[in-house]
């Protein structure tokens, strides 16, 4: 088996930078493709222009030294109080897509705004706080879970109470008495939805999940499901999910972005999926299902 070490530094990094630093309605479903700038422009929202979240324009990144296309000129806009999911092959460029919209890598001057700025322009601790990551393994720091929770808060110096504590424990569908267990001791799963409760407390309008669910049991995976539809039904919140499983997808995405070799190439709600067009994608959901 051989090991991807460019890949595996890069997660590691990630982990530790998005921990550290960010600690980190329906819509109508507008499909055609729609000429802006003479360039290609998927709109995933047809409405009122203030509900965009992200605009993304002409978004691209190839590989250093080498040049290969990694992301291959994106352009979507995804609207407010939305789960997105996005799918496609290994390699497409799912998480680096992702990592653009919290400046785990920079994209480009004018390719991606946040309630129409540019998000190079806003303060990168502060957009870390707005748009929050979770990744496929949680990755906690010594101490308890209540530590592990209040670390965001308490680097714009708020202290948590206890109560509050309870509260983002009972958000991530936690029991109460994980308040002082060594972050050590838990289970992956757990883990997760401390990582999860850990990113809530800095109060993320937008949440950014990298397969947030692959290591789980199918139990956590629920609890985790539920909490993410209650987040966006209750608060608003915009998530932005990439996940392997195309039925988790359908069961709480509103609308779905299909990658394809760094393009958007489709965009559907979750039961249209059958009636994706793109050879590519077509294959990759007939295998997936
Ligand atoms: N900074 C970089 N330099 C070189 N190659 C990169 C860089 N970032 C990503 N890649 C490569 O770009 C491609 C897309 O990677 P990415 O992790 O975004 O894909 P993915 O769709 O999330 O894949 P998977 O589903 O396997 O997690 C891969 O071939 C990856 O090795």
């Amino acid at each position: 088996m051989s090991i991807n070490i460019y890949n595996y530094m890069q997660r590691v990094t990630s982990i530790l930078l998005s921990s550290f630093i960010s600690l980190p309605y329906l819509f109508q479903i507008s499909m055609p493709l729609q000429e802006e700038a003479g360039e290609q422009l998927l709109v995933v929202f047809d409405g009122d222009e203030d509900r965009k979240k992200f605009r993304i324009r002409n978004l691209t990144k190839q590989s250093e030294p080498a040049g290969v296309p990694i992301l291959n000129g994106i352009n979507v806009d995804i609207p407010e109080g939305v789960i997105l999911g996005i799918i496609g092959p290994s390699g497409s460029g799912k998480s680096t897509l992702l990592r653009a919209l919290n400046r785990l890598w920079e994209p480009p001057l004018g390719t991606v705004f946040l309630d129409g700025r540019d998000i190079r322009e806003l303060d990168v601790l502060a957009l870390r706080r707005k748009v929050g990551m979770l990744f496929q393994l949680p990755a906690l720091f010594e101490g308890t879970v209540a530590d592990n929770i209040r670390y965001g808060p308490q680097l714009i110096g708020k202290r948590l109470s206890d109560d509050e504590v309870f509260k983002l424990l009972r958000l991530a569908d936690l029991d109460p008495s994980f308040l002082s267990k060594p972050g050590g001791e838990l289970s992956v799963g757990q883990a997760q939805r401390v990582a999860l409760a850990r990113t809530l407390a800095n109060k993320p309008e937008v949440l950014l999940l990298d397969e947030p669910t692959s290591a789980l049991d199918p139990i956590s995976t629920e609890n985790i499901e539920d909490v993410l539809v209650n987040l966006k039904k209750k608060q608003g919140m915009t998530v932005i999910m990439v996940s392997h499983c195309i039925k988790q997808i359908q069961r709480i995405a509103d609308i779905v972005c299909l990658l394809v070799n760094g393009e958007i190439v489709e965009v559907l709600k979750p039961d249209q999926l059958s009636e994706a067009k793109h050879p590519m994608a077509q294959r990759f959901l007939q295998l997936s299902s």
